[in-house]
């Protein structure tokens, strides 16, 4: 495609993404139905275009400011994921002259919000968490994410499934704290190979395997993922329990539920039984009152630990949203713990770094639960031989290694959260 049309194209799909009225990965997929005619180059400098625009959506407005023509058109070329030269070749010369300005704007000569191009109400919280750390943080946010695999140990060790990889000229290395995972090299077309349709292989965030390796959900137990969704943290759950015991994916969303299907029957599972429910008071749930080793609520979330991969969320997401958000956060989790036995572990997880969503809401529920022994994350993690497990959670004096709270910028995962608890006999 000449270069005027892929630009032409790209401003398309940036003004589309910029509607915020859907998660740009909607977007994407949708543009890219529409324009059939696309090849595999072409649609991924136009979504990486897209996303570029996203992750640096307050920059590229300020350099914006000056320019001429269609702002959309303006956003599509600063964020354009192509060499310069091959850009260069779809601007006018007013076009090209106003880019080579903003390629000379040095970073000091730019406001803070220009650099890490964070919404203002999301700034404070974060920098109260990590202090000098902030700048390293808000870069790391700016980066695409890698690649993680989780091996399926029912079907594979890790060791054969690098080497398998290897073999079929993908690198990757084994990820430094879960012991299922591997980071790939690149961003490698998987759908299409042996290990993956085989379900020796599944895509999944180094942090979302360790969330599921915290439940520690064991052969022959019943257990429950609450917020089961496509299922990624499910599967983890069914082959850490060799495929026995019954393990229950609930969910509000029948679709996502759905999505789970391909992915259970290349995973070889025959232990996992999806349950779509109205609520998380559903009858269902309370009939089943008692009954569980181990339940885990990975609960909705602003999904702001994975700004990396989905940067929309940045810019679709308010204070309002999180209020509503930890409402239900906590409703879900006092009625999942409901599921628990005596002696049985909860785990309550996101995928947020706003301590509202994730220690407000921990907190909240020990002190109303005094039946729930609240677990210390980091002797759990180090009691799965997890190496560095203290480097993974909070480091409060009080209760150090209370929490997990995983951060791109440390540790090179999504961020997330988790805390632990046991039912007291
Ligand atoms: C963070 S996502 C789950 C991701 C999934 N566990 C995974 O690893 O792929 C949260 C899920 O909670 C579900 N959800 C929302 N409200 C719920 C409720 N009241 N009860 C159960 N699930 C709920 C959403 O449909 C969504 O799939």
């Amino acid at each position: 495609m000449h270069p005027k049309a892929l630009l032409d194209a790209a401003t398309d799909l940036v003004r589309r993404v910029l509607l915020l009225d859907h998660p740009a990965d909607t977007v994407v997929s949708r543009f890219f139905r529409e324009h059939r005619n696309l090849g595999p180059r072409e649609r991924a400098t136009l979504a990486e275009t897209a996303y570029a625009v996203l992750r640096r959506k307050l920059l590229y407005e300020h350099l914006a400011r000056p320019g001429t023509g269609a702002r959309e058109r303006r956003l599509a070329i600063l964020g354009f994921q192509a060499p310069r030269d091959f850009l260069k070749q779809a601007l006018t010369e007013p076009e090209k002259q106003w880019l080579d300005a903003c390629d000379a704007v040095a970073p000091a000569e730019l406001l803070p919000q220009h650099r890490h191009n964070l919404p203002a109400w999301l700034v404070e919280p974060l920098k109260a968490q990590v202090g000098d750390e902030f700048d390293a943080l808000a870069e790391s946010l700016l980066q695409g994410a890698p690649l993680d695999l989780r091996v399926n140990t029912l079907k594979e060790k890790r060791p054969t499934a690098l080497a398998e990889l290897a073999k079929a000229a993908i690198k990757s290395v084994e990820t430094p704290y879960s012991p299922w995972g591997l980071r790939v090299h690149g961003k490698p077309a998987l759908q299409k190979l042996d290990a993956f349709t085989r379900g020796a292989v599944e895509v999944q965030d180094e942090g979302s395997q360790l969330l599921a390796l915290l439940l520690d959900a064991r052969r022959g137990e019943m257990v429950a993922d609450f917020c089961a969704g496509a299922g990624g943290k499910t599967l983890a759950l069914g082959a850490a329990m060799r495929n026995t015991g019954r393990l229950y994916a609930f969910d509000v969303s029948a679709h996502r539920l759905d999505a789970l299907k391909p992915r259970l029957a290349r995973s070889g599972l025959s232990n996992v039984h999806p349950v779509a429910i109205a609520h998380e008071r559903d009858e269902r749930i309370k009939r089943m009152k008692g009954k569980f080793d181990r339940v885990l609520v990975d609960a909705p979330c602003t999904g702001l630990g994975t700004l990396r991969r989905n940067p929309d969320l940045k810019w679709r997401q308010s204070p309002q949203d999180v209020a509503e958000l930890t409402a239900k956060q906590q409703a879900i989790l006092a009625s999942a713990a409901r599921l628990l036995k005596p002696g049985g572990r909860l785990v309550y997880a996101t995928c947020s770094v706003l301590p509202d969503e994730n220690e407000a809401i921990a907190q909240a529920f020990s002190a109303a639960h005094a039946d729930f022994e609240p677990l210390n994350v980091a002797e759990l993690l180090q009691s799965l031989k997890v190496p560095d497990a203290a480097a993974l959670c909070t480091a409060d004096a009080a209760q150090p290694g209370q929490y997990l709270r995983l951060w791109p910028h440390r540790h090179g995962t999504d961020g997330f959260f988790a805390a632990a608890w046991q039912r007291r006999a």
